[in-house]
């Protein structure tokens, strides 16, 4: 079942392996015209009716491979009102071949013939509301036309994702829709075929640039909606959680406080002003300061706890209570991961283990990915926590989903690098579900190691890392080109 916006996402990812949306068009458009072949015989006389976005495209596509039909292609406005490149492409090369295609800029003027069969290509996920014109006037004729409807990829005016029908949406009698089925098809009555279009499994087995599309940061956002982290770290060590909080701003956090034992303070204000510290006495964490920080983690969208604690039994114990306390989603890495295995608690947990630490929790590893990833999943379904286990090829799993990352590489195992990852899942987050956020952030502190890599060469260093994440985060162009 595919929402609107994970189409988008496996569009995007199928692009960045090599496989470019006017390829999917094309394979969309092929799918079509077999759906027409299955519903009409030869020489029937076929309306394909579409509209100015890729929906249409697919139905420009499909008029390519009717040859042997009656086919002729209504495109619902101007061509230069065609709203992507590969849709109008389609449009030149139908004119430049002379099919029976026409420019309907005026709806009255839109006459379909005596259609044995209508291809609706006018409106698929792009769809927003009731159909405005010249759609609306062109769904009414499809109905006048009294021929059998095939819609491309959901009915002209039906919800993708919720079924909501627009009171004008088309009445399909046959659906042809692409890859996986979609959660608004379940609403529509008629038959339903879904067609492969050629995107790989890679795109959804593997994170990839699609996946920075994911719904997060709204750039119209205010101060504090996109997030505030609270870092509990420190204590042996202080770079740690100043690594964690730097990466939580540089991901996108509106505000990074930093819960740390009063002897570490002054050293983690003095990594950055943009750190806001609140010291909690002794110099470990322990039991003594939970409440305090339970206390003030409640103030926050989502808590990072580990970073430089630790591993004194005190601390322990201290990390022990605190996740049983907390609810919402906290991020756990380094030596807090230990206490996981046994703590009940109402929280989402977005575990960062590498190999190491995930042998120590419990679960087991393997040098193959994929076998690594099947026990990964496994793991995470006997926690019942989300699992970032960090690898040359990171596996993210809440043991239904589980995917695989591929960004990254050798410089990266310096230290403090699964620091950043943990500041930068801690962000993410606050805006995505654990598992969505848990891939962004696997893939965006790879691929921030690999700018640094390419620009600079090896010697990477993790402060490298936090200041290439704004880059790595940058959004691909939801209607085509990678970033
Ligand atoms: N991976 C895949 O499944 C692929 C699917 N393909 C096809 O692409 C469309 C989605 O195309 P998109 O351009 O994003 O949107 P639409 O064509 O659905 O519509 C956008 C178009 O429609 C106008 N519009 C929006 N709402 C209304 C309205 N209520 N009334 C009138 N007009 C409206 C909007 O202004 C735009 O102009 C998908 O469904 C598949 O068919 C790709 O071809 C390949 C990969
Ligand atoms: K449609």
């Amino acid at each position: 079942m595919l929402t609107a916006r994970e189409v988008a996402v496996l569009d995007a990812n199928a692009e960045a392996l090599g496989v470019p949306r006017k390829q999917l068009m094309e394979s969309s458009g092929n799918a079509v015209a077999r759906a027409v072949r299955d519903l009409v015989d030869p020489g029937a006389a076929v309306a394909i009716v579409a509209g100015r976005g890729n929906n249409g495209g697919d139905g420009l596509v499909a008029a390519r491979f009717l040859d042997e039909y009656e086919a002729s292609v209504h495109l619902l406005g101007r061509a230069s009102a065609i709203g992507t490149d590969i849709a109008r492409e389609n449009w030149e090369a139908l004119i430049e071949a002379e099919y029976d295609a026409h420019e309907v800029t005026d709806s009255s003027a839109l006459a379909l013939g005596d259609p044995d069969l209508v291809v609706d290509a006018m409106l698929g996920t792009g769809v927003a509301g009731d159909l405005r014109e010249p759609e609306a006037t062109a769904a009414a004729a499809m109905i006048d036309a009294d021929a059998t409807v095939l819609s491309v990829d959901v009915p002209s005016g039906v919800d993708p994702d919720g079924g909501v029908r627009a009171s004008n949406a088309v009445d399909a009698d046959h659906v042809v829709t692409f890859h996986d089925t979609k959660p608004g098809l379940r609403a529509v009555d008629a038959e339903v075929r879904v067609e492969p279009i050629g995107i790989p499994a890679a795109a959804e087995r593997f994170v990839g640039p699609g996946d920075l599309l994911r719904p997060g940061r709204d750039p119209r956002g205010h101060k504090g909606d996109h997030g505030e982290v609270l870092v509990v770290g420190g204590g042996p060590y202080t770079g740690a959680p100043a690594l964690a909080a730097r990466s939580a701003l540089r991901a996108g956090a509106d505000l990074v406080r930093v819960a740390c034992p009063h002897p570490v303070a002054r050293a983690l204000q003095g990594y950055s002003e943009n750190l806001i510290v609140r010291p909690f006495e002794g110099e470990r964490f322990a039991p003594g300061n939970v409440a305090t920080v339970a206390a003030l983690a409640t103030g926050h969208d989502t808590v990072v706890l580990g970073p430089g604690l630790g591993d004194a039994t005190a601390t322990l114990d201290a990390a022990g209570q605190l996740l049983s306390g907390l609810g919402g989603t906290v991020v756990v890495d380094a030596d807090a991961l230990q206490v996981v295995p046994e703590v009940e608690t109402d929280a989402t947990l977005l575990c960062t283990p590498h190999q190491g630490e995930l042998r120590a929790m419990g679960g087991e590893t393997a040098a193959d990915p994929a076998e690594r990833a099947d026990l990964a999943e496994a793991f995470a379904a006997e926690l019942g926590h989300t699992l970032l286990v960090k690898g040359a090829q990171d596996v993210i799993t809440d043991g239904e989903r589980t995917r695989r990352n591929r960004t990254g590489n050798a410089g990266m195992t310096v230290g403090g690098t699964g620091d950043v990852l943990a500041g930068a899942c801690g962000a993410l987050a606050a805006v995505l579900d654990p598992h969505a956020a848990a891939c962004v952030a696997a893939f965006a502190n790879g691929r921030a190691g690999d700018i640094v890599v390419a620009e600079r060469g090896h010697g990477l260093v993790a402060t490298d890392l936090v200041d290439a994440l704004p880059q790595a985060l940058r959004r691909p162009d939801a209607a085509g080109g990678a970033a």
